[in-house]
């Protein structure tokens, strides 16, 4: 192996070094602890801080709040990294910056974000971008057990270690060990859409959090006012890999499954492929068109309205012209109606003066405010061009419209739940109607809730850890009720992610959107409303799409809203499933598409075994010897779908001759360790089969 570990050094030199290193790291921590002690001491004042306008007091409260957060991540693994550059400096790299106040605010520690932190990652012997040593730190806790030093190829020593830890219930970062591939992703610059592709465990889904936070260091200033949204396929995989942006110090993110997208709806059921296809497919968009000129009625009989002096039929060639003006108009549905209220006592004037008998101006503008006053040419109107919630518009069409229209798949029983595949067209319903009363008065509750957050933030305060002992000032001591009312009336003072998160119409600045592939053409639609500036980064593996309705080809996705103009890398070394499984999985591939490379595994590790049971309740005694163990079957718990973009040490897989090639694949590439294959048949005849095939 080419580099050189502490071990293989002269035992003198490297106990020398090895404590050196550790003064250094303690020094490091030192530094940390001072800060912190100073940040949590600002933020005291901040508080006390009488003079201060209530608001500024309140941003210096969040920012420092923040800060101290911050240097809470870095608790453990400050630093995990070292160069050394041809003109005798050095740098260490770790978490986050540090700077040293008494020498002008030279480095101490260097963000692994920052530009010259890059050639840790990337520097090579072809290449070594002024780097002489890249020194790699091995810690417990805030103790340094180790290091050792690699001659700028590839380090295989970091990454192998960190890749034969045992897996926990959630994904880690991997500061420390993101290799030059990954980095390039991770901090290309480019402001569009960036698509990120490759096969299972190429580490897709870490470097695009990895870049979340690359982001949020280069554009802190617009992306901490706009946020970051995070869309991963179900709530077990957004759990999965929920502790990732934390541990690198960054909390402001929303995250969502395709489901969620919808404030106020939380969908979780899955339709059936063909409803899934329907509702995903972009021909949906007329569907809800269709279903909102539905409620644009005519009345099937004239209706009588009832004048002082006359009795008006209200018929349907009068309301068509009516709603025509209504529809010519160019308003959404709901605000709409006013237009066409007005229209249709426009309509009427002319009818009820010929009744009469008379056509004296006077009269007409008699006519004219009688109609407009008129109980019931009013609820006629609101029967005719009902307001709409998008919930209404839906559950109206499922329940019954439906099947005159001509879609009898998409009827359900009245009260069943959203579908995930219901949320694009609750959204696009949203468009089409615009807002409605109940709209203004959700956000009147809402502007009522902030009152009762506000009260929320000061227990908040109270509770995070900094008042240590009874003696110190609280938050609640120094903020009255009085003081609250005015700070809500100034300011919504919800984060960031907890406003976009509950507004619809909230734009983010960069949006991520995770196992890309099983998004349908109409969950798209919602994505790309939400991040009108476009900067998104998509990752996905087109071999692994489970869903119907998902995607074929990202330049067919993409062309509506950027045309060409996106940009594509291929992640192409799997740093997940050792090479004997990969190549076992490679069959399924080949049936998802014969054309399609496996990545290239980094570990090896044993073969699959296969068994065949009689009896499938065997697996329930299967378990793996440590870490993480799954049991992937096509009737759960844990099926192919769910199991997308997780990983286990040991993986039990069941039947996958019952599932599709792509679950079969995805199935198969969860395992980082073990991997067991169960089918059902016979044992008996199974072990004569391959003893006939030996002989
Ligand atoms: N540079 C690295 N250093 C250490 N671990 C890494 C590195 N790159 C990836 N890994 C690990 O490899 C595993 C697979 O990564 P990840 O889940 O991001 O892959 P993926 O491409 O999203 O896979 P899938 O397509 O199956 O969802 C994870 O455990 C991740 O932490």
């Amino acid at each position: 192996m080419r580099y050189k570990s502490i071990v293989s050094q002269g035992a003198r030199v490297t106990t020398g070094e090895l404590s050196s290193e550790r003064q250094r790291i303690s020094f490091l921590y030192e530094r940390l602890d001072r800060e912190r002690a100073e940040a949590k001491a600002r933020l005291d004042a901040a508080l006390l801080d009488a003079h201060e306008r209530r608001w500024h007091r309140e941003v210096a409260v969040r920012t420092l709040s923040e800060q101290v957060s911050r240097l809470r991540v870095a608790d453990e693994g400050l630093c995990f990294g070292r160069i050394d550059r041809v003109d005798g400096s050095r740098a260490y790299i770790g978490r986050i910056g540090l700077f040293d106040p008494d020498d002008d605010y030279a480095p101490l520690l260097t963000d692994w974000r920052a530009p010259v932190a890059r050639p840790f990652y990337t520097a090579t012997g072809a290449n070594p971008e002024g780097v002489t040593r890249r020194r790699h730190f091995r810690t417990r806790g805030r103790a340094l057990e180790g290091f050792h030093d690699d001659e700028l190829q590839l380090d295989a020593t970091a990454l192998l270690d960190a890749l034969e830890a045992p897996r926990t219930e959630t994904m880690r970062d991997i500061v420390a060990t993101i290799q030059a591939e990954q980095d390039e992703v991770i901090r290309l610059d480019h402001r569009g859409v960036l698509v990120i592709e490759g096969g299972p465990g190429t580490g897709k889904t870490a470097v695009a959090l990895h870049r979340v936070a690359y982001l949020l260091y280069t554009q802190r200033e617009r992306l901490s006012r706009q946020g970051v949204l995070v869309v991963g396929p179900n709530p077990g995989f957004l759990r999965y890999i929920g502790d990732v942006l934390p541990s690198l110090g960054e909390t402001d993110v929303v995250f969502a499954t395709p489901g969620e997208l919808f404030p106020g709806v939380r969908a979780r059921r899955e339709d059936p492929p063909e409803v899934q296809g329907l509702k995903g497919g972009l021909a949906a968009v007329d569907l809800v068109r269709e279903a909102v000129a539905d409620r644009q009625e005519l009345p099937v009989e004239p209706v009588p309205v009832e004048l002082e002096d006359v009795t008006v039929p209200v018929d349907a060639g009068l309301v068509a012209v009516a709603r025509d003006r209504a529809r010519a108009s160019g308003l959404r549905h709901n605000e709409a109606r006013p237009v066409f209220f007005a229209a249709l006592v426009d309509v009427l004037v002319a009818p009820a003066l010929a009744l009469i008998g008379h056509d004296w101006p006077e009269l007409a503008a008699d006519v004219r405010r009688e109609l407009t006053h008129n109980a019931d040419l009013r609820s006629l109107a609101d029967a005719l061009w009902p307001v709409l919630t998008p919930q209404a518009l839906l559950g109206d069409l499922y329940e019954g419209r439906c099947l005159a229209l001509g879609y009898p798949e998409l009827y359900r029983e009245a009260g069943r739940a959203w579908t995930v595949a219901d949320v694009p067209l609750l959204d696009e319903a949203a468009e089409l109607l615009g807002t409605t009363d109940e709209a203004v008065r959700a956000a009147e509750r809402e502007r009522a809730a902030e009152v009762a957050y506000a009260r929320g933030v000061l227990e908040v305060l109270d509770l995070e850890g900094f008042y240590d002992t009874d003696d110190e000032l609280r938050a609640t001591d120094l903020l009255d009720s009085e003081w609250l009312a005015d700070r809500h009336a100034e300011l919504d003072h919800r984060t960031v992610a907890e406003r976009a998160s509950a507004d619809r119409e909230w734009t983010y600045g960069h949006v991520v959107v995770d196992e890309a592939q099983e998004l349908s053409e109409m969950d798209w639609r919602v994505l790309m409303r939400r991040c009108p500036n476009r900067s998104m980064t998509i990752v996905g593996d087109l071999a692994q799409r489970q869903a119907e309705a998902g995607v074929r080809s990202w330049e067919a996705v993409l062309a509506p809203y950027v045309r060409e103009r996106w940009a594509y890398r291929r992640l192409t070394v799997n740093y997940r499933t050792p090479a004997e499984i990969m190549s076992y999985a490679a069959a399924a591939l080949a049936e998802v598409d014969a054309s399609a490379e496996p990545p290239r595994s980094v570990r090896r590790g044993s073969p699959p075994v296969e068994m065949v049971v009689s009896d499938l309740s065997v697996v329930s005694r299967l378990r793996g010897e440590s870490g993480t163990f799954a049991v992937i079957s096509p009737d759960g718990p844990l099926t192919p779908r769910a199991a997308k973009g997780l990983e286990f040490d040991v993986v039990v897989v069941v039947e996958p001759e019952r599932m599709s090639p792509a679950e079969r694949y995805v199935a198969l590439t969860r395992a980082t360790r073990e991997l067991v294959v169960v089918r059902r048949g016979d044992p008996a005849a199974t072990r004569l089969a391959a003893l006939a095939a030996f002989h």
